[in-house]
C-alpha cells in the first residue's frame, strides 16, 4: 500500500512561553534537543512546521564503509560543537552539527553565552544488494527506510583492499552505482505500476480532487518512461502541480544524490589520481548529482584522536582539513537550505530554513507565534552585522532593514523578528 506520508520521527523544538512578546534575544536561549519533545510529524507541509532537522541517509552495497562514515560523522558532529544538542535517535540515526565559522563569528560579537548550530540528520542504512526490489537481501525493508530520507550519500568503494570483501569480487565504482540505482529504479517502477492501476479506478468525488488525481496520473506516466530508460524520476520537469501530486509516493529516484567516493587514505592528498574516483566524478556528473571523496577509515581514526592531533595526522596525509565538514555543507546544499541568524547574549543560533521562504515563514521556524503575530523582521546583513559589530551598531549605521511579510529571507541574514500574539 502506498504510504500517505514520508514523515518520520522528527525532534521539535521545545516551545517558548506563549505570552505576548516582542522579540528580544531571551527567547532564543531555549530550544535544547535534550529537552525535546517527540512529534509525529509532516516536514514542510506548513512552514510553520518545517523540521530543525532534515535527514540524509548513506546507501551503498554492503561492506563499502556506510557504518564507517556514520560513526565518523557523528563523533565528529559531535565535536563540532560541544554545545550542540546532539542525540541519537535511534542507533542509526545521528544528528550532526553543520559547521559553519560565521555562526562562531556571530557569538563572539554578541557575547553570546553559547553557539547553537544547524542541524542535519544521518542515517545508516544497511547494505542494498542485487534484487532487493525483489525482496533479496533485507531488501523492501531497508528500501522503506531510504524513502523516508530527504536525500541519498550513496557510498561508492574506490579503495582496494584484498582483506575487505567486496560483494561483487572487484572494485568497480559503474556496476557498483548501477546495482544500487537500478534496485531505486525497479522499486519506484513497482510503486507506480500499483499507483497508476489504482488511479484508473479512481473515483475523484469533486473537481479538485479529479485534477489532483490527473496531474498525479500525468506526472506518474512522465516518470514511467524514463524509469524504463533507467534514468531517475528527478531528470522529468514536472509542472508544480504535478511535483505535489506525487510528493506522497516518496519515490527513491526523486531524491538528491551525493556520491561519496570513499577512497584510501593513500589516496587522499590526489583523489583524482585514482581512477576509481575519476570514474564515479564523470557518473555524478552524468547523473546530475553531487560528490565528495572522503577516506571513511581516515575520518574515523581521526574522530578518535584528541582535537589536538588530528592536524598533525591529516598533514601526514599531505591535506589540510577532514572531508566530513565537505560532505556535510554539500549534503546542507543539496537540499536547497538556506541559513538565518538569531544572536544575542545569551545564544547566537543558525537556524534552517528552504530557499525563498519569507521572513513571517522564518520566524515560524522558531516558533508558530513568531509567524502567526509578525510584525516586522529587523534584519542585517551577515558581513554587515561584522562590520558593525552589534545589532545597536548597525543600526547606528544604517545597516539595519526593517523588514516586512513579503520580505524573501536571504543566506546569512541576522534577524531580530517583532510579533504580538
Ligand atoms: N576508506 C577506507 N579504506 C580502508 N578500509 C575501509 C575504508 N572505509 C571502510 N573501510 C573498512 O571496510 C570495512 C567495511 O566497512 P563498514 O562496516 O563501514 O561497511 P558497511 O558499508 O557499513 O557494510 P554493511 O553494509 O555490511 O553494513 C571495515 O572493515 C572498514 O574498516
Ligand atoms: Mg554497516
Amino acid at each position: 500500500m502506498a504510504r500517505t506520508v514520508c514523515s518520520h520521527i522528527i525532534p521539535s523544538l521545545l516551545l517558548p512561553s506563549k505570552s505576548s512578546f516582542f522579540g528580544t534575544h531571551s527567547l532564543f536561549s531555549r530550544p535544547s534537543h535534550f529537552d525535546h519533545v517527540m512529534v509525529l510529524g509532516r516536514r514542510f507541509s506548513s512552514s510553520s512546521k518545517i523540521s530543525m532537522s532534515l535527514r540524509a541517509g548513506i546507501v551503498g552495497l554492503p561492506n563499502v564503509g556506510k557504518s564507517t562514515l556514520f560513526n565518523a560523522v557523528v563523533e565528529n558532529g559531535k565535536a563540532q560543537a560541544a554545545n550542540f544538542p546532539f542525540c541519537t535517535i535511534e542507533p542509526n540515526v545521528g544528528v550532526v552539527a553543520v559547521p559553519d565559522p560565521r555562526l562562531h563569528k556571530l557569538s563572539d560579537l554578541s557575547k553570546s553565552q553559547r553557539a547553537v548550530a544547524a542541524s542535519i540528520e544521518f542515517v545508516d542504512i544497511a547494505g542494498l544488494v542485487k534484487g532487493a526490489s525483489q525482496g533479496e537481501g533485507l531488501g523492501n525493508k531497508f528500501l522503506s527506510h531510504i524513502r523516508e530520507v530527504d536525500s541519498i550519500l550513496q557510498v561508492v568503494r574506490c579503495f582496494e583492499d584484498n582483506d575487505i570483501v567486496h560483494v561483487n569480487g572487484k572494485i568497480d565504482p559503474k556496476t557498483d552505482i548501477d546495482v544500487i540505482n537500478l534496485e531505486l529504479v525497479l522499486s519506484d517502477l513497482d510503486q507506480i505500476e500499483k499507483r497508476l492501476e489504482k488511479l484508473k479506478k479512481g473515483k475523484a468525488k469533486d473537481s479538485q480532487s479529479k485534477v489532483k488525481e490527473e496531474a498525479e496520473k500525468s506526472a506518474l506516466e512522465k516518470i514511467q518512461k524514463v524509469l524504463l530508460d533507467g534514468k531517475p524520476a528527478r531528470s522529468v520537469t514536472l509542472t508544480d502541480l504535478e511535483k505535489d501530486a506525487i510528493k506522497h509516493l516518496c519515490l527513491l529516484t526523486m531524491k538528491p544524490v551525493i556520491y561519496v567516493a570513499n577512497v584510501a587514505e593513500s589516496d587522499l592528498a590526489e583523489p583524482a589520481s585514482n581512477p576509481h574516483v575519476k570514474e564515479v566524478m564523470g557518473l555524478a556528473s552524468e547523473l546530475q548529482s553531487g560528490i565528495v571523496t572522503v577516506s571513511a577509515q581516515v575520518e574515523s581514526e581521526l574522530s578518535e584522536l584528541p582535537s589536538e592531533e588530528r592536524f598533525e595526522y591529516l598533514k601526514s596525509l599531505g591535506v589540510n582539513e577532514s572531508g566530513l565538514g565537505n560532505l556535510i555543507r554539500a549534503t546542507y546544499n543539496l537540499l536547497g537550505l538556506r541559513t538565518y541568524f538569531t544572536s544575542g547574549e545569551k545564544e547566537t543560533k543558525a537556524w534552517t530554513i528552504l530557499a525563498g521562504m519569507t521572513a513571517p515563514q522564518a520566524a515560524g521556524v522558531i516558533h508558530s507565534d513568531f509567524e502567526r503575530g509578525f510584525i516586522r523582521a529587523e534584519t542585517v546583513a551577515y558581513d554587515d552585522f561584522v562590520t558593525a559589530g552589534s545589532f545597536a551598531a548597525a543600526r547606528e549605521k544604517g545597516l539595519l532593514r526593517a523588514e516586512g511579510k513579503e520580505y524573501i529571507v536571504q543566506e546569512g541574514d541576522v534577524m531580530l523578528f517583532r510579533f504580538n500574539v
